[in-house]
């Protein structure tokens, strides 16, 4: 009675897994290539695409839908909620079709969830979702009262992660300060004070570069490029989020390609990545401030954590704030089934979108 479904849709790929209570029995992920994604005008328009391969993958492993008793997807881009399992109701799924706060692919996996439950007749929840907003107030204000900053980020790997370094020193992950750092396709680097995200960069539109995405912009330099040159909205957004960073830089995102070039002697590639390193580094920096030094632990995780050569040149501007602890990839598919199990087994009751909205 706790067999399920878990949909994790990224820019790239669509993680799925299929656990019977705590225990994995299945997980596969799906890798979309560039061009298959440039296929589509919006994220919403991938949805048939995305779901269709997501039902062939789960008939080839030997399950039909009617097999779950629950589905849990990542959460997108709704509005602004505190943390924790939600259920997936109409309100959720129109703000997620219409792209009410911007458009992401993790925007697809509570509407697919949904789709799905609705024929087997039972629940689907999100858990963490990339809006969870647990922002002070004053982490709020950017210096121009029409554009506030918005607390979006890794917000489902950087609380999983959270969660498992607090429990290797002994401590709830409400009882202590850490600094998050999610180091993927995009970068999230947040202040965890008692365990909320009091103060992130927006992973894509703020904070480092990363493999993907330009970070922080000269304002009035974006505005003089954008009248100079008159690109399409679409495309402009697209060269920021998907298109900039080390793509922009050095033509890829594939950290394990441009330590190639390095080894080899590309000094243009050490330059770039090491200036990634440097922002990544500046931001842990600014993050510390938040938390007025009072940190027990900084932890690098995403696929960049797998770099000796990144974790390293981070940990030797950093470390002298507090330990750095390392966790390579995602912990994201355990958080998402434990967070739907906790409702599933009484344990917590599912919050409600709409009354919980900031
Ligand atoms: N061993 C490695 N060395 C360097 N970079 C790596 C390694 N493994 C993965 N990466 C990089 O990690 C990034 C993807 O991280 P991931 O956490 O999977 O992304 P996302 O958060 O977008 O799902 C890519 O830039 C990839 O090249
Ligand atoms: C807004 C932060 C979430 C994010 O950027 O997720 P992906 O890296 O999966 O696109």
């Amino acid at each position: 009675m706790e067999k399920s479904l878990i949909i994790n849709p990224g820019s790239t790929s669509t993680k799925l897994a299929i656990f019977d209570g705590k225990k994995e029995e299945w997980s596969k992920s799906l890798d979309h290539s560039r061009s298959d994604i440039d296929e589509f005008n919006k994220i919403i328009d991938q949805l048939s695409w995305r779901q269709e391969l997501i039902l062939e993958a789960i008939k080839d492993a030997g399950y039909q839908l009617e097999d779950f008793d629950f589905f849990v997807a990542r959460g997108g881009l709704l509005d602004p909620i505190p943390g924790g399992t939600y259920l997936v109701g109409e309100e959720i799924i129109k703000d997620l079709k219409a792209g009410k706060n911007g458009e992401h692919a993790s925007n697809l996996a509570a509407i697919i969830a949904y789709n799905f439950a609705k024929k087997s007749g039972v629940n689907a929840y999100i858990v963490d979702p990339v809006a969870v907003d647990e922002f002070k107030p004053v982490a709020r204000l950017s210096g121009l009262p029409e554009l506030p900053r918005k607390c979006q980020s890794h917000a489902l790997n950087l609380k999983a992660v959270g969660r498992k370094v607090a429990a290797s020193l002994g401590k709830n992950f409400d009882e202590i300060n850490q600094i998050g750092v999610h180091l993927g396709g995009g970068i999230s680097i947040a202040a965890l004070e008692y365990g909320k995200i009091v103060d992130v960069n927006n992973a894509n539109q703020g904070g480092p570069y990363s493999p993907e995405r330009v970070g922080t912009l000269p304002a009035l330099d974006l505005v003089n490029y954008i009248f100079e040159n008159e690109p399409k909205q679409a495309e402009l957004k697209k060269e920021l989020v998907g298109k900039g960073g080390l793509t922009a830089y050095l033509g890829t995102a594939d950290g394990r390609e441009i330590e190639e070039r390095i080894s080899s002697g590309d000094e243009k590639a050490k330059l770039i990545y090491d200036g990634m390193v440097y922002q990544i580094a500046k931001e842990i920096g600014a993050m510390s401030a938040v938390l007025n030094g009072k940190i027990s632990g900084i932890f690098l995780t995403g696929g960049l954590a797998n770099s000796d050569y990144l974790t390293d040149a981070i940990k030797e501007m950093v470390s002298y704030l507090a330990p750095v602890f390392i966790y390579p990839g995602a912990e994201e598919m355990e958080h998402l089934v434990s967070g739907g199990l906790r409702v599933i087994r009484g344990e917590e009751d599912a919050k409600d979108y709409k009354s919980e909205k900031l």
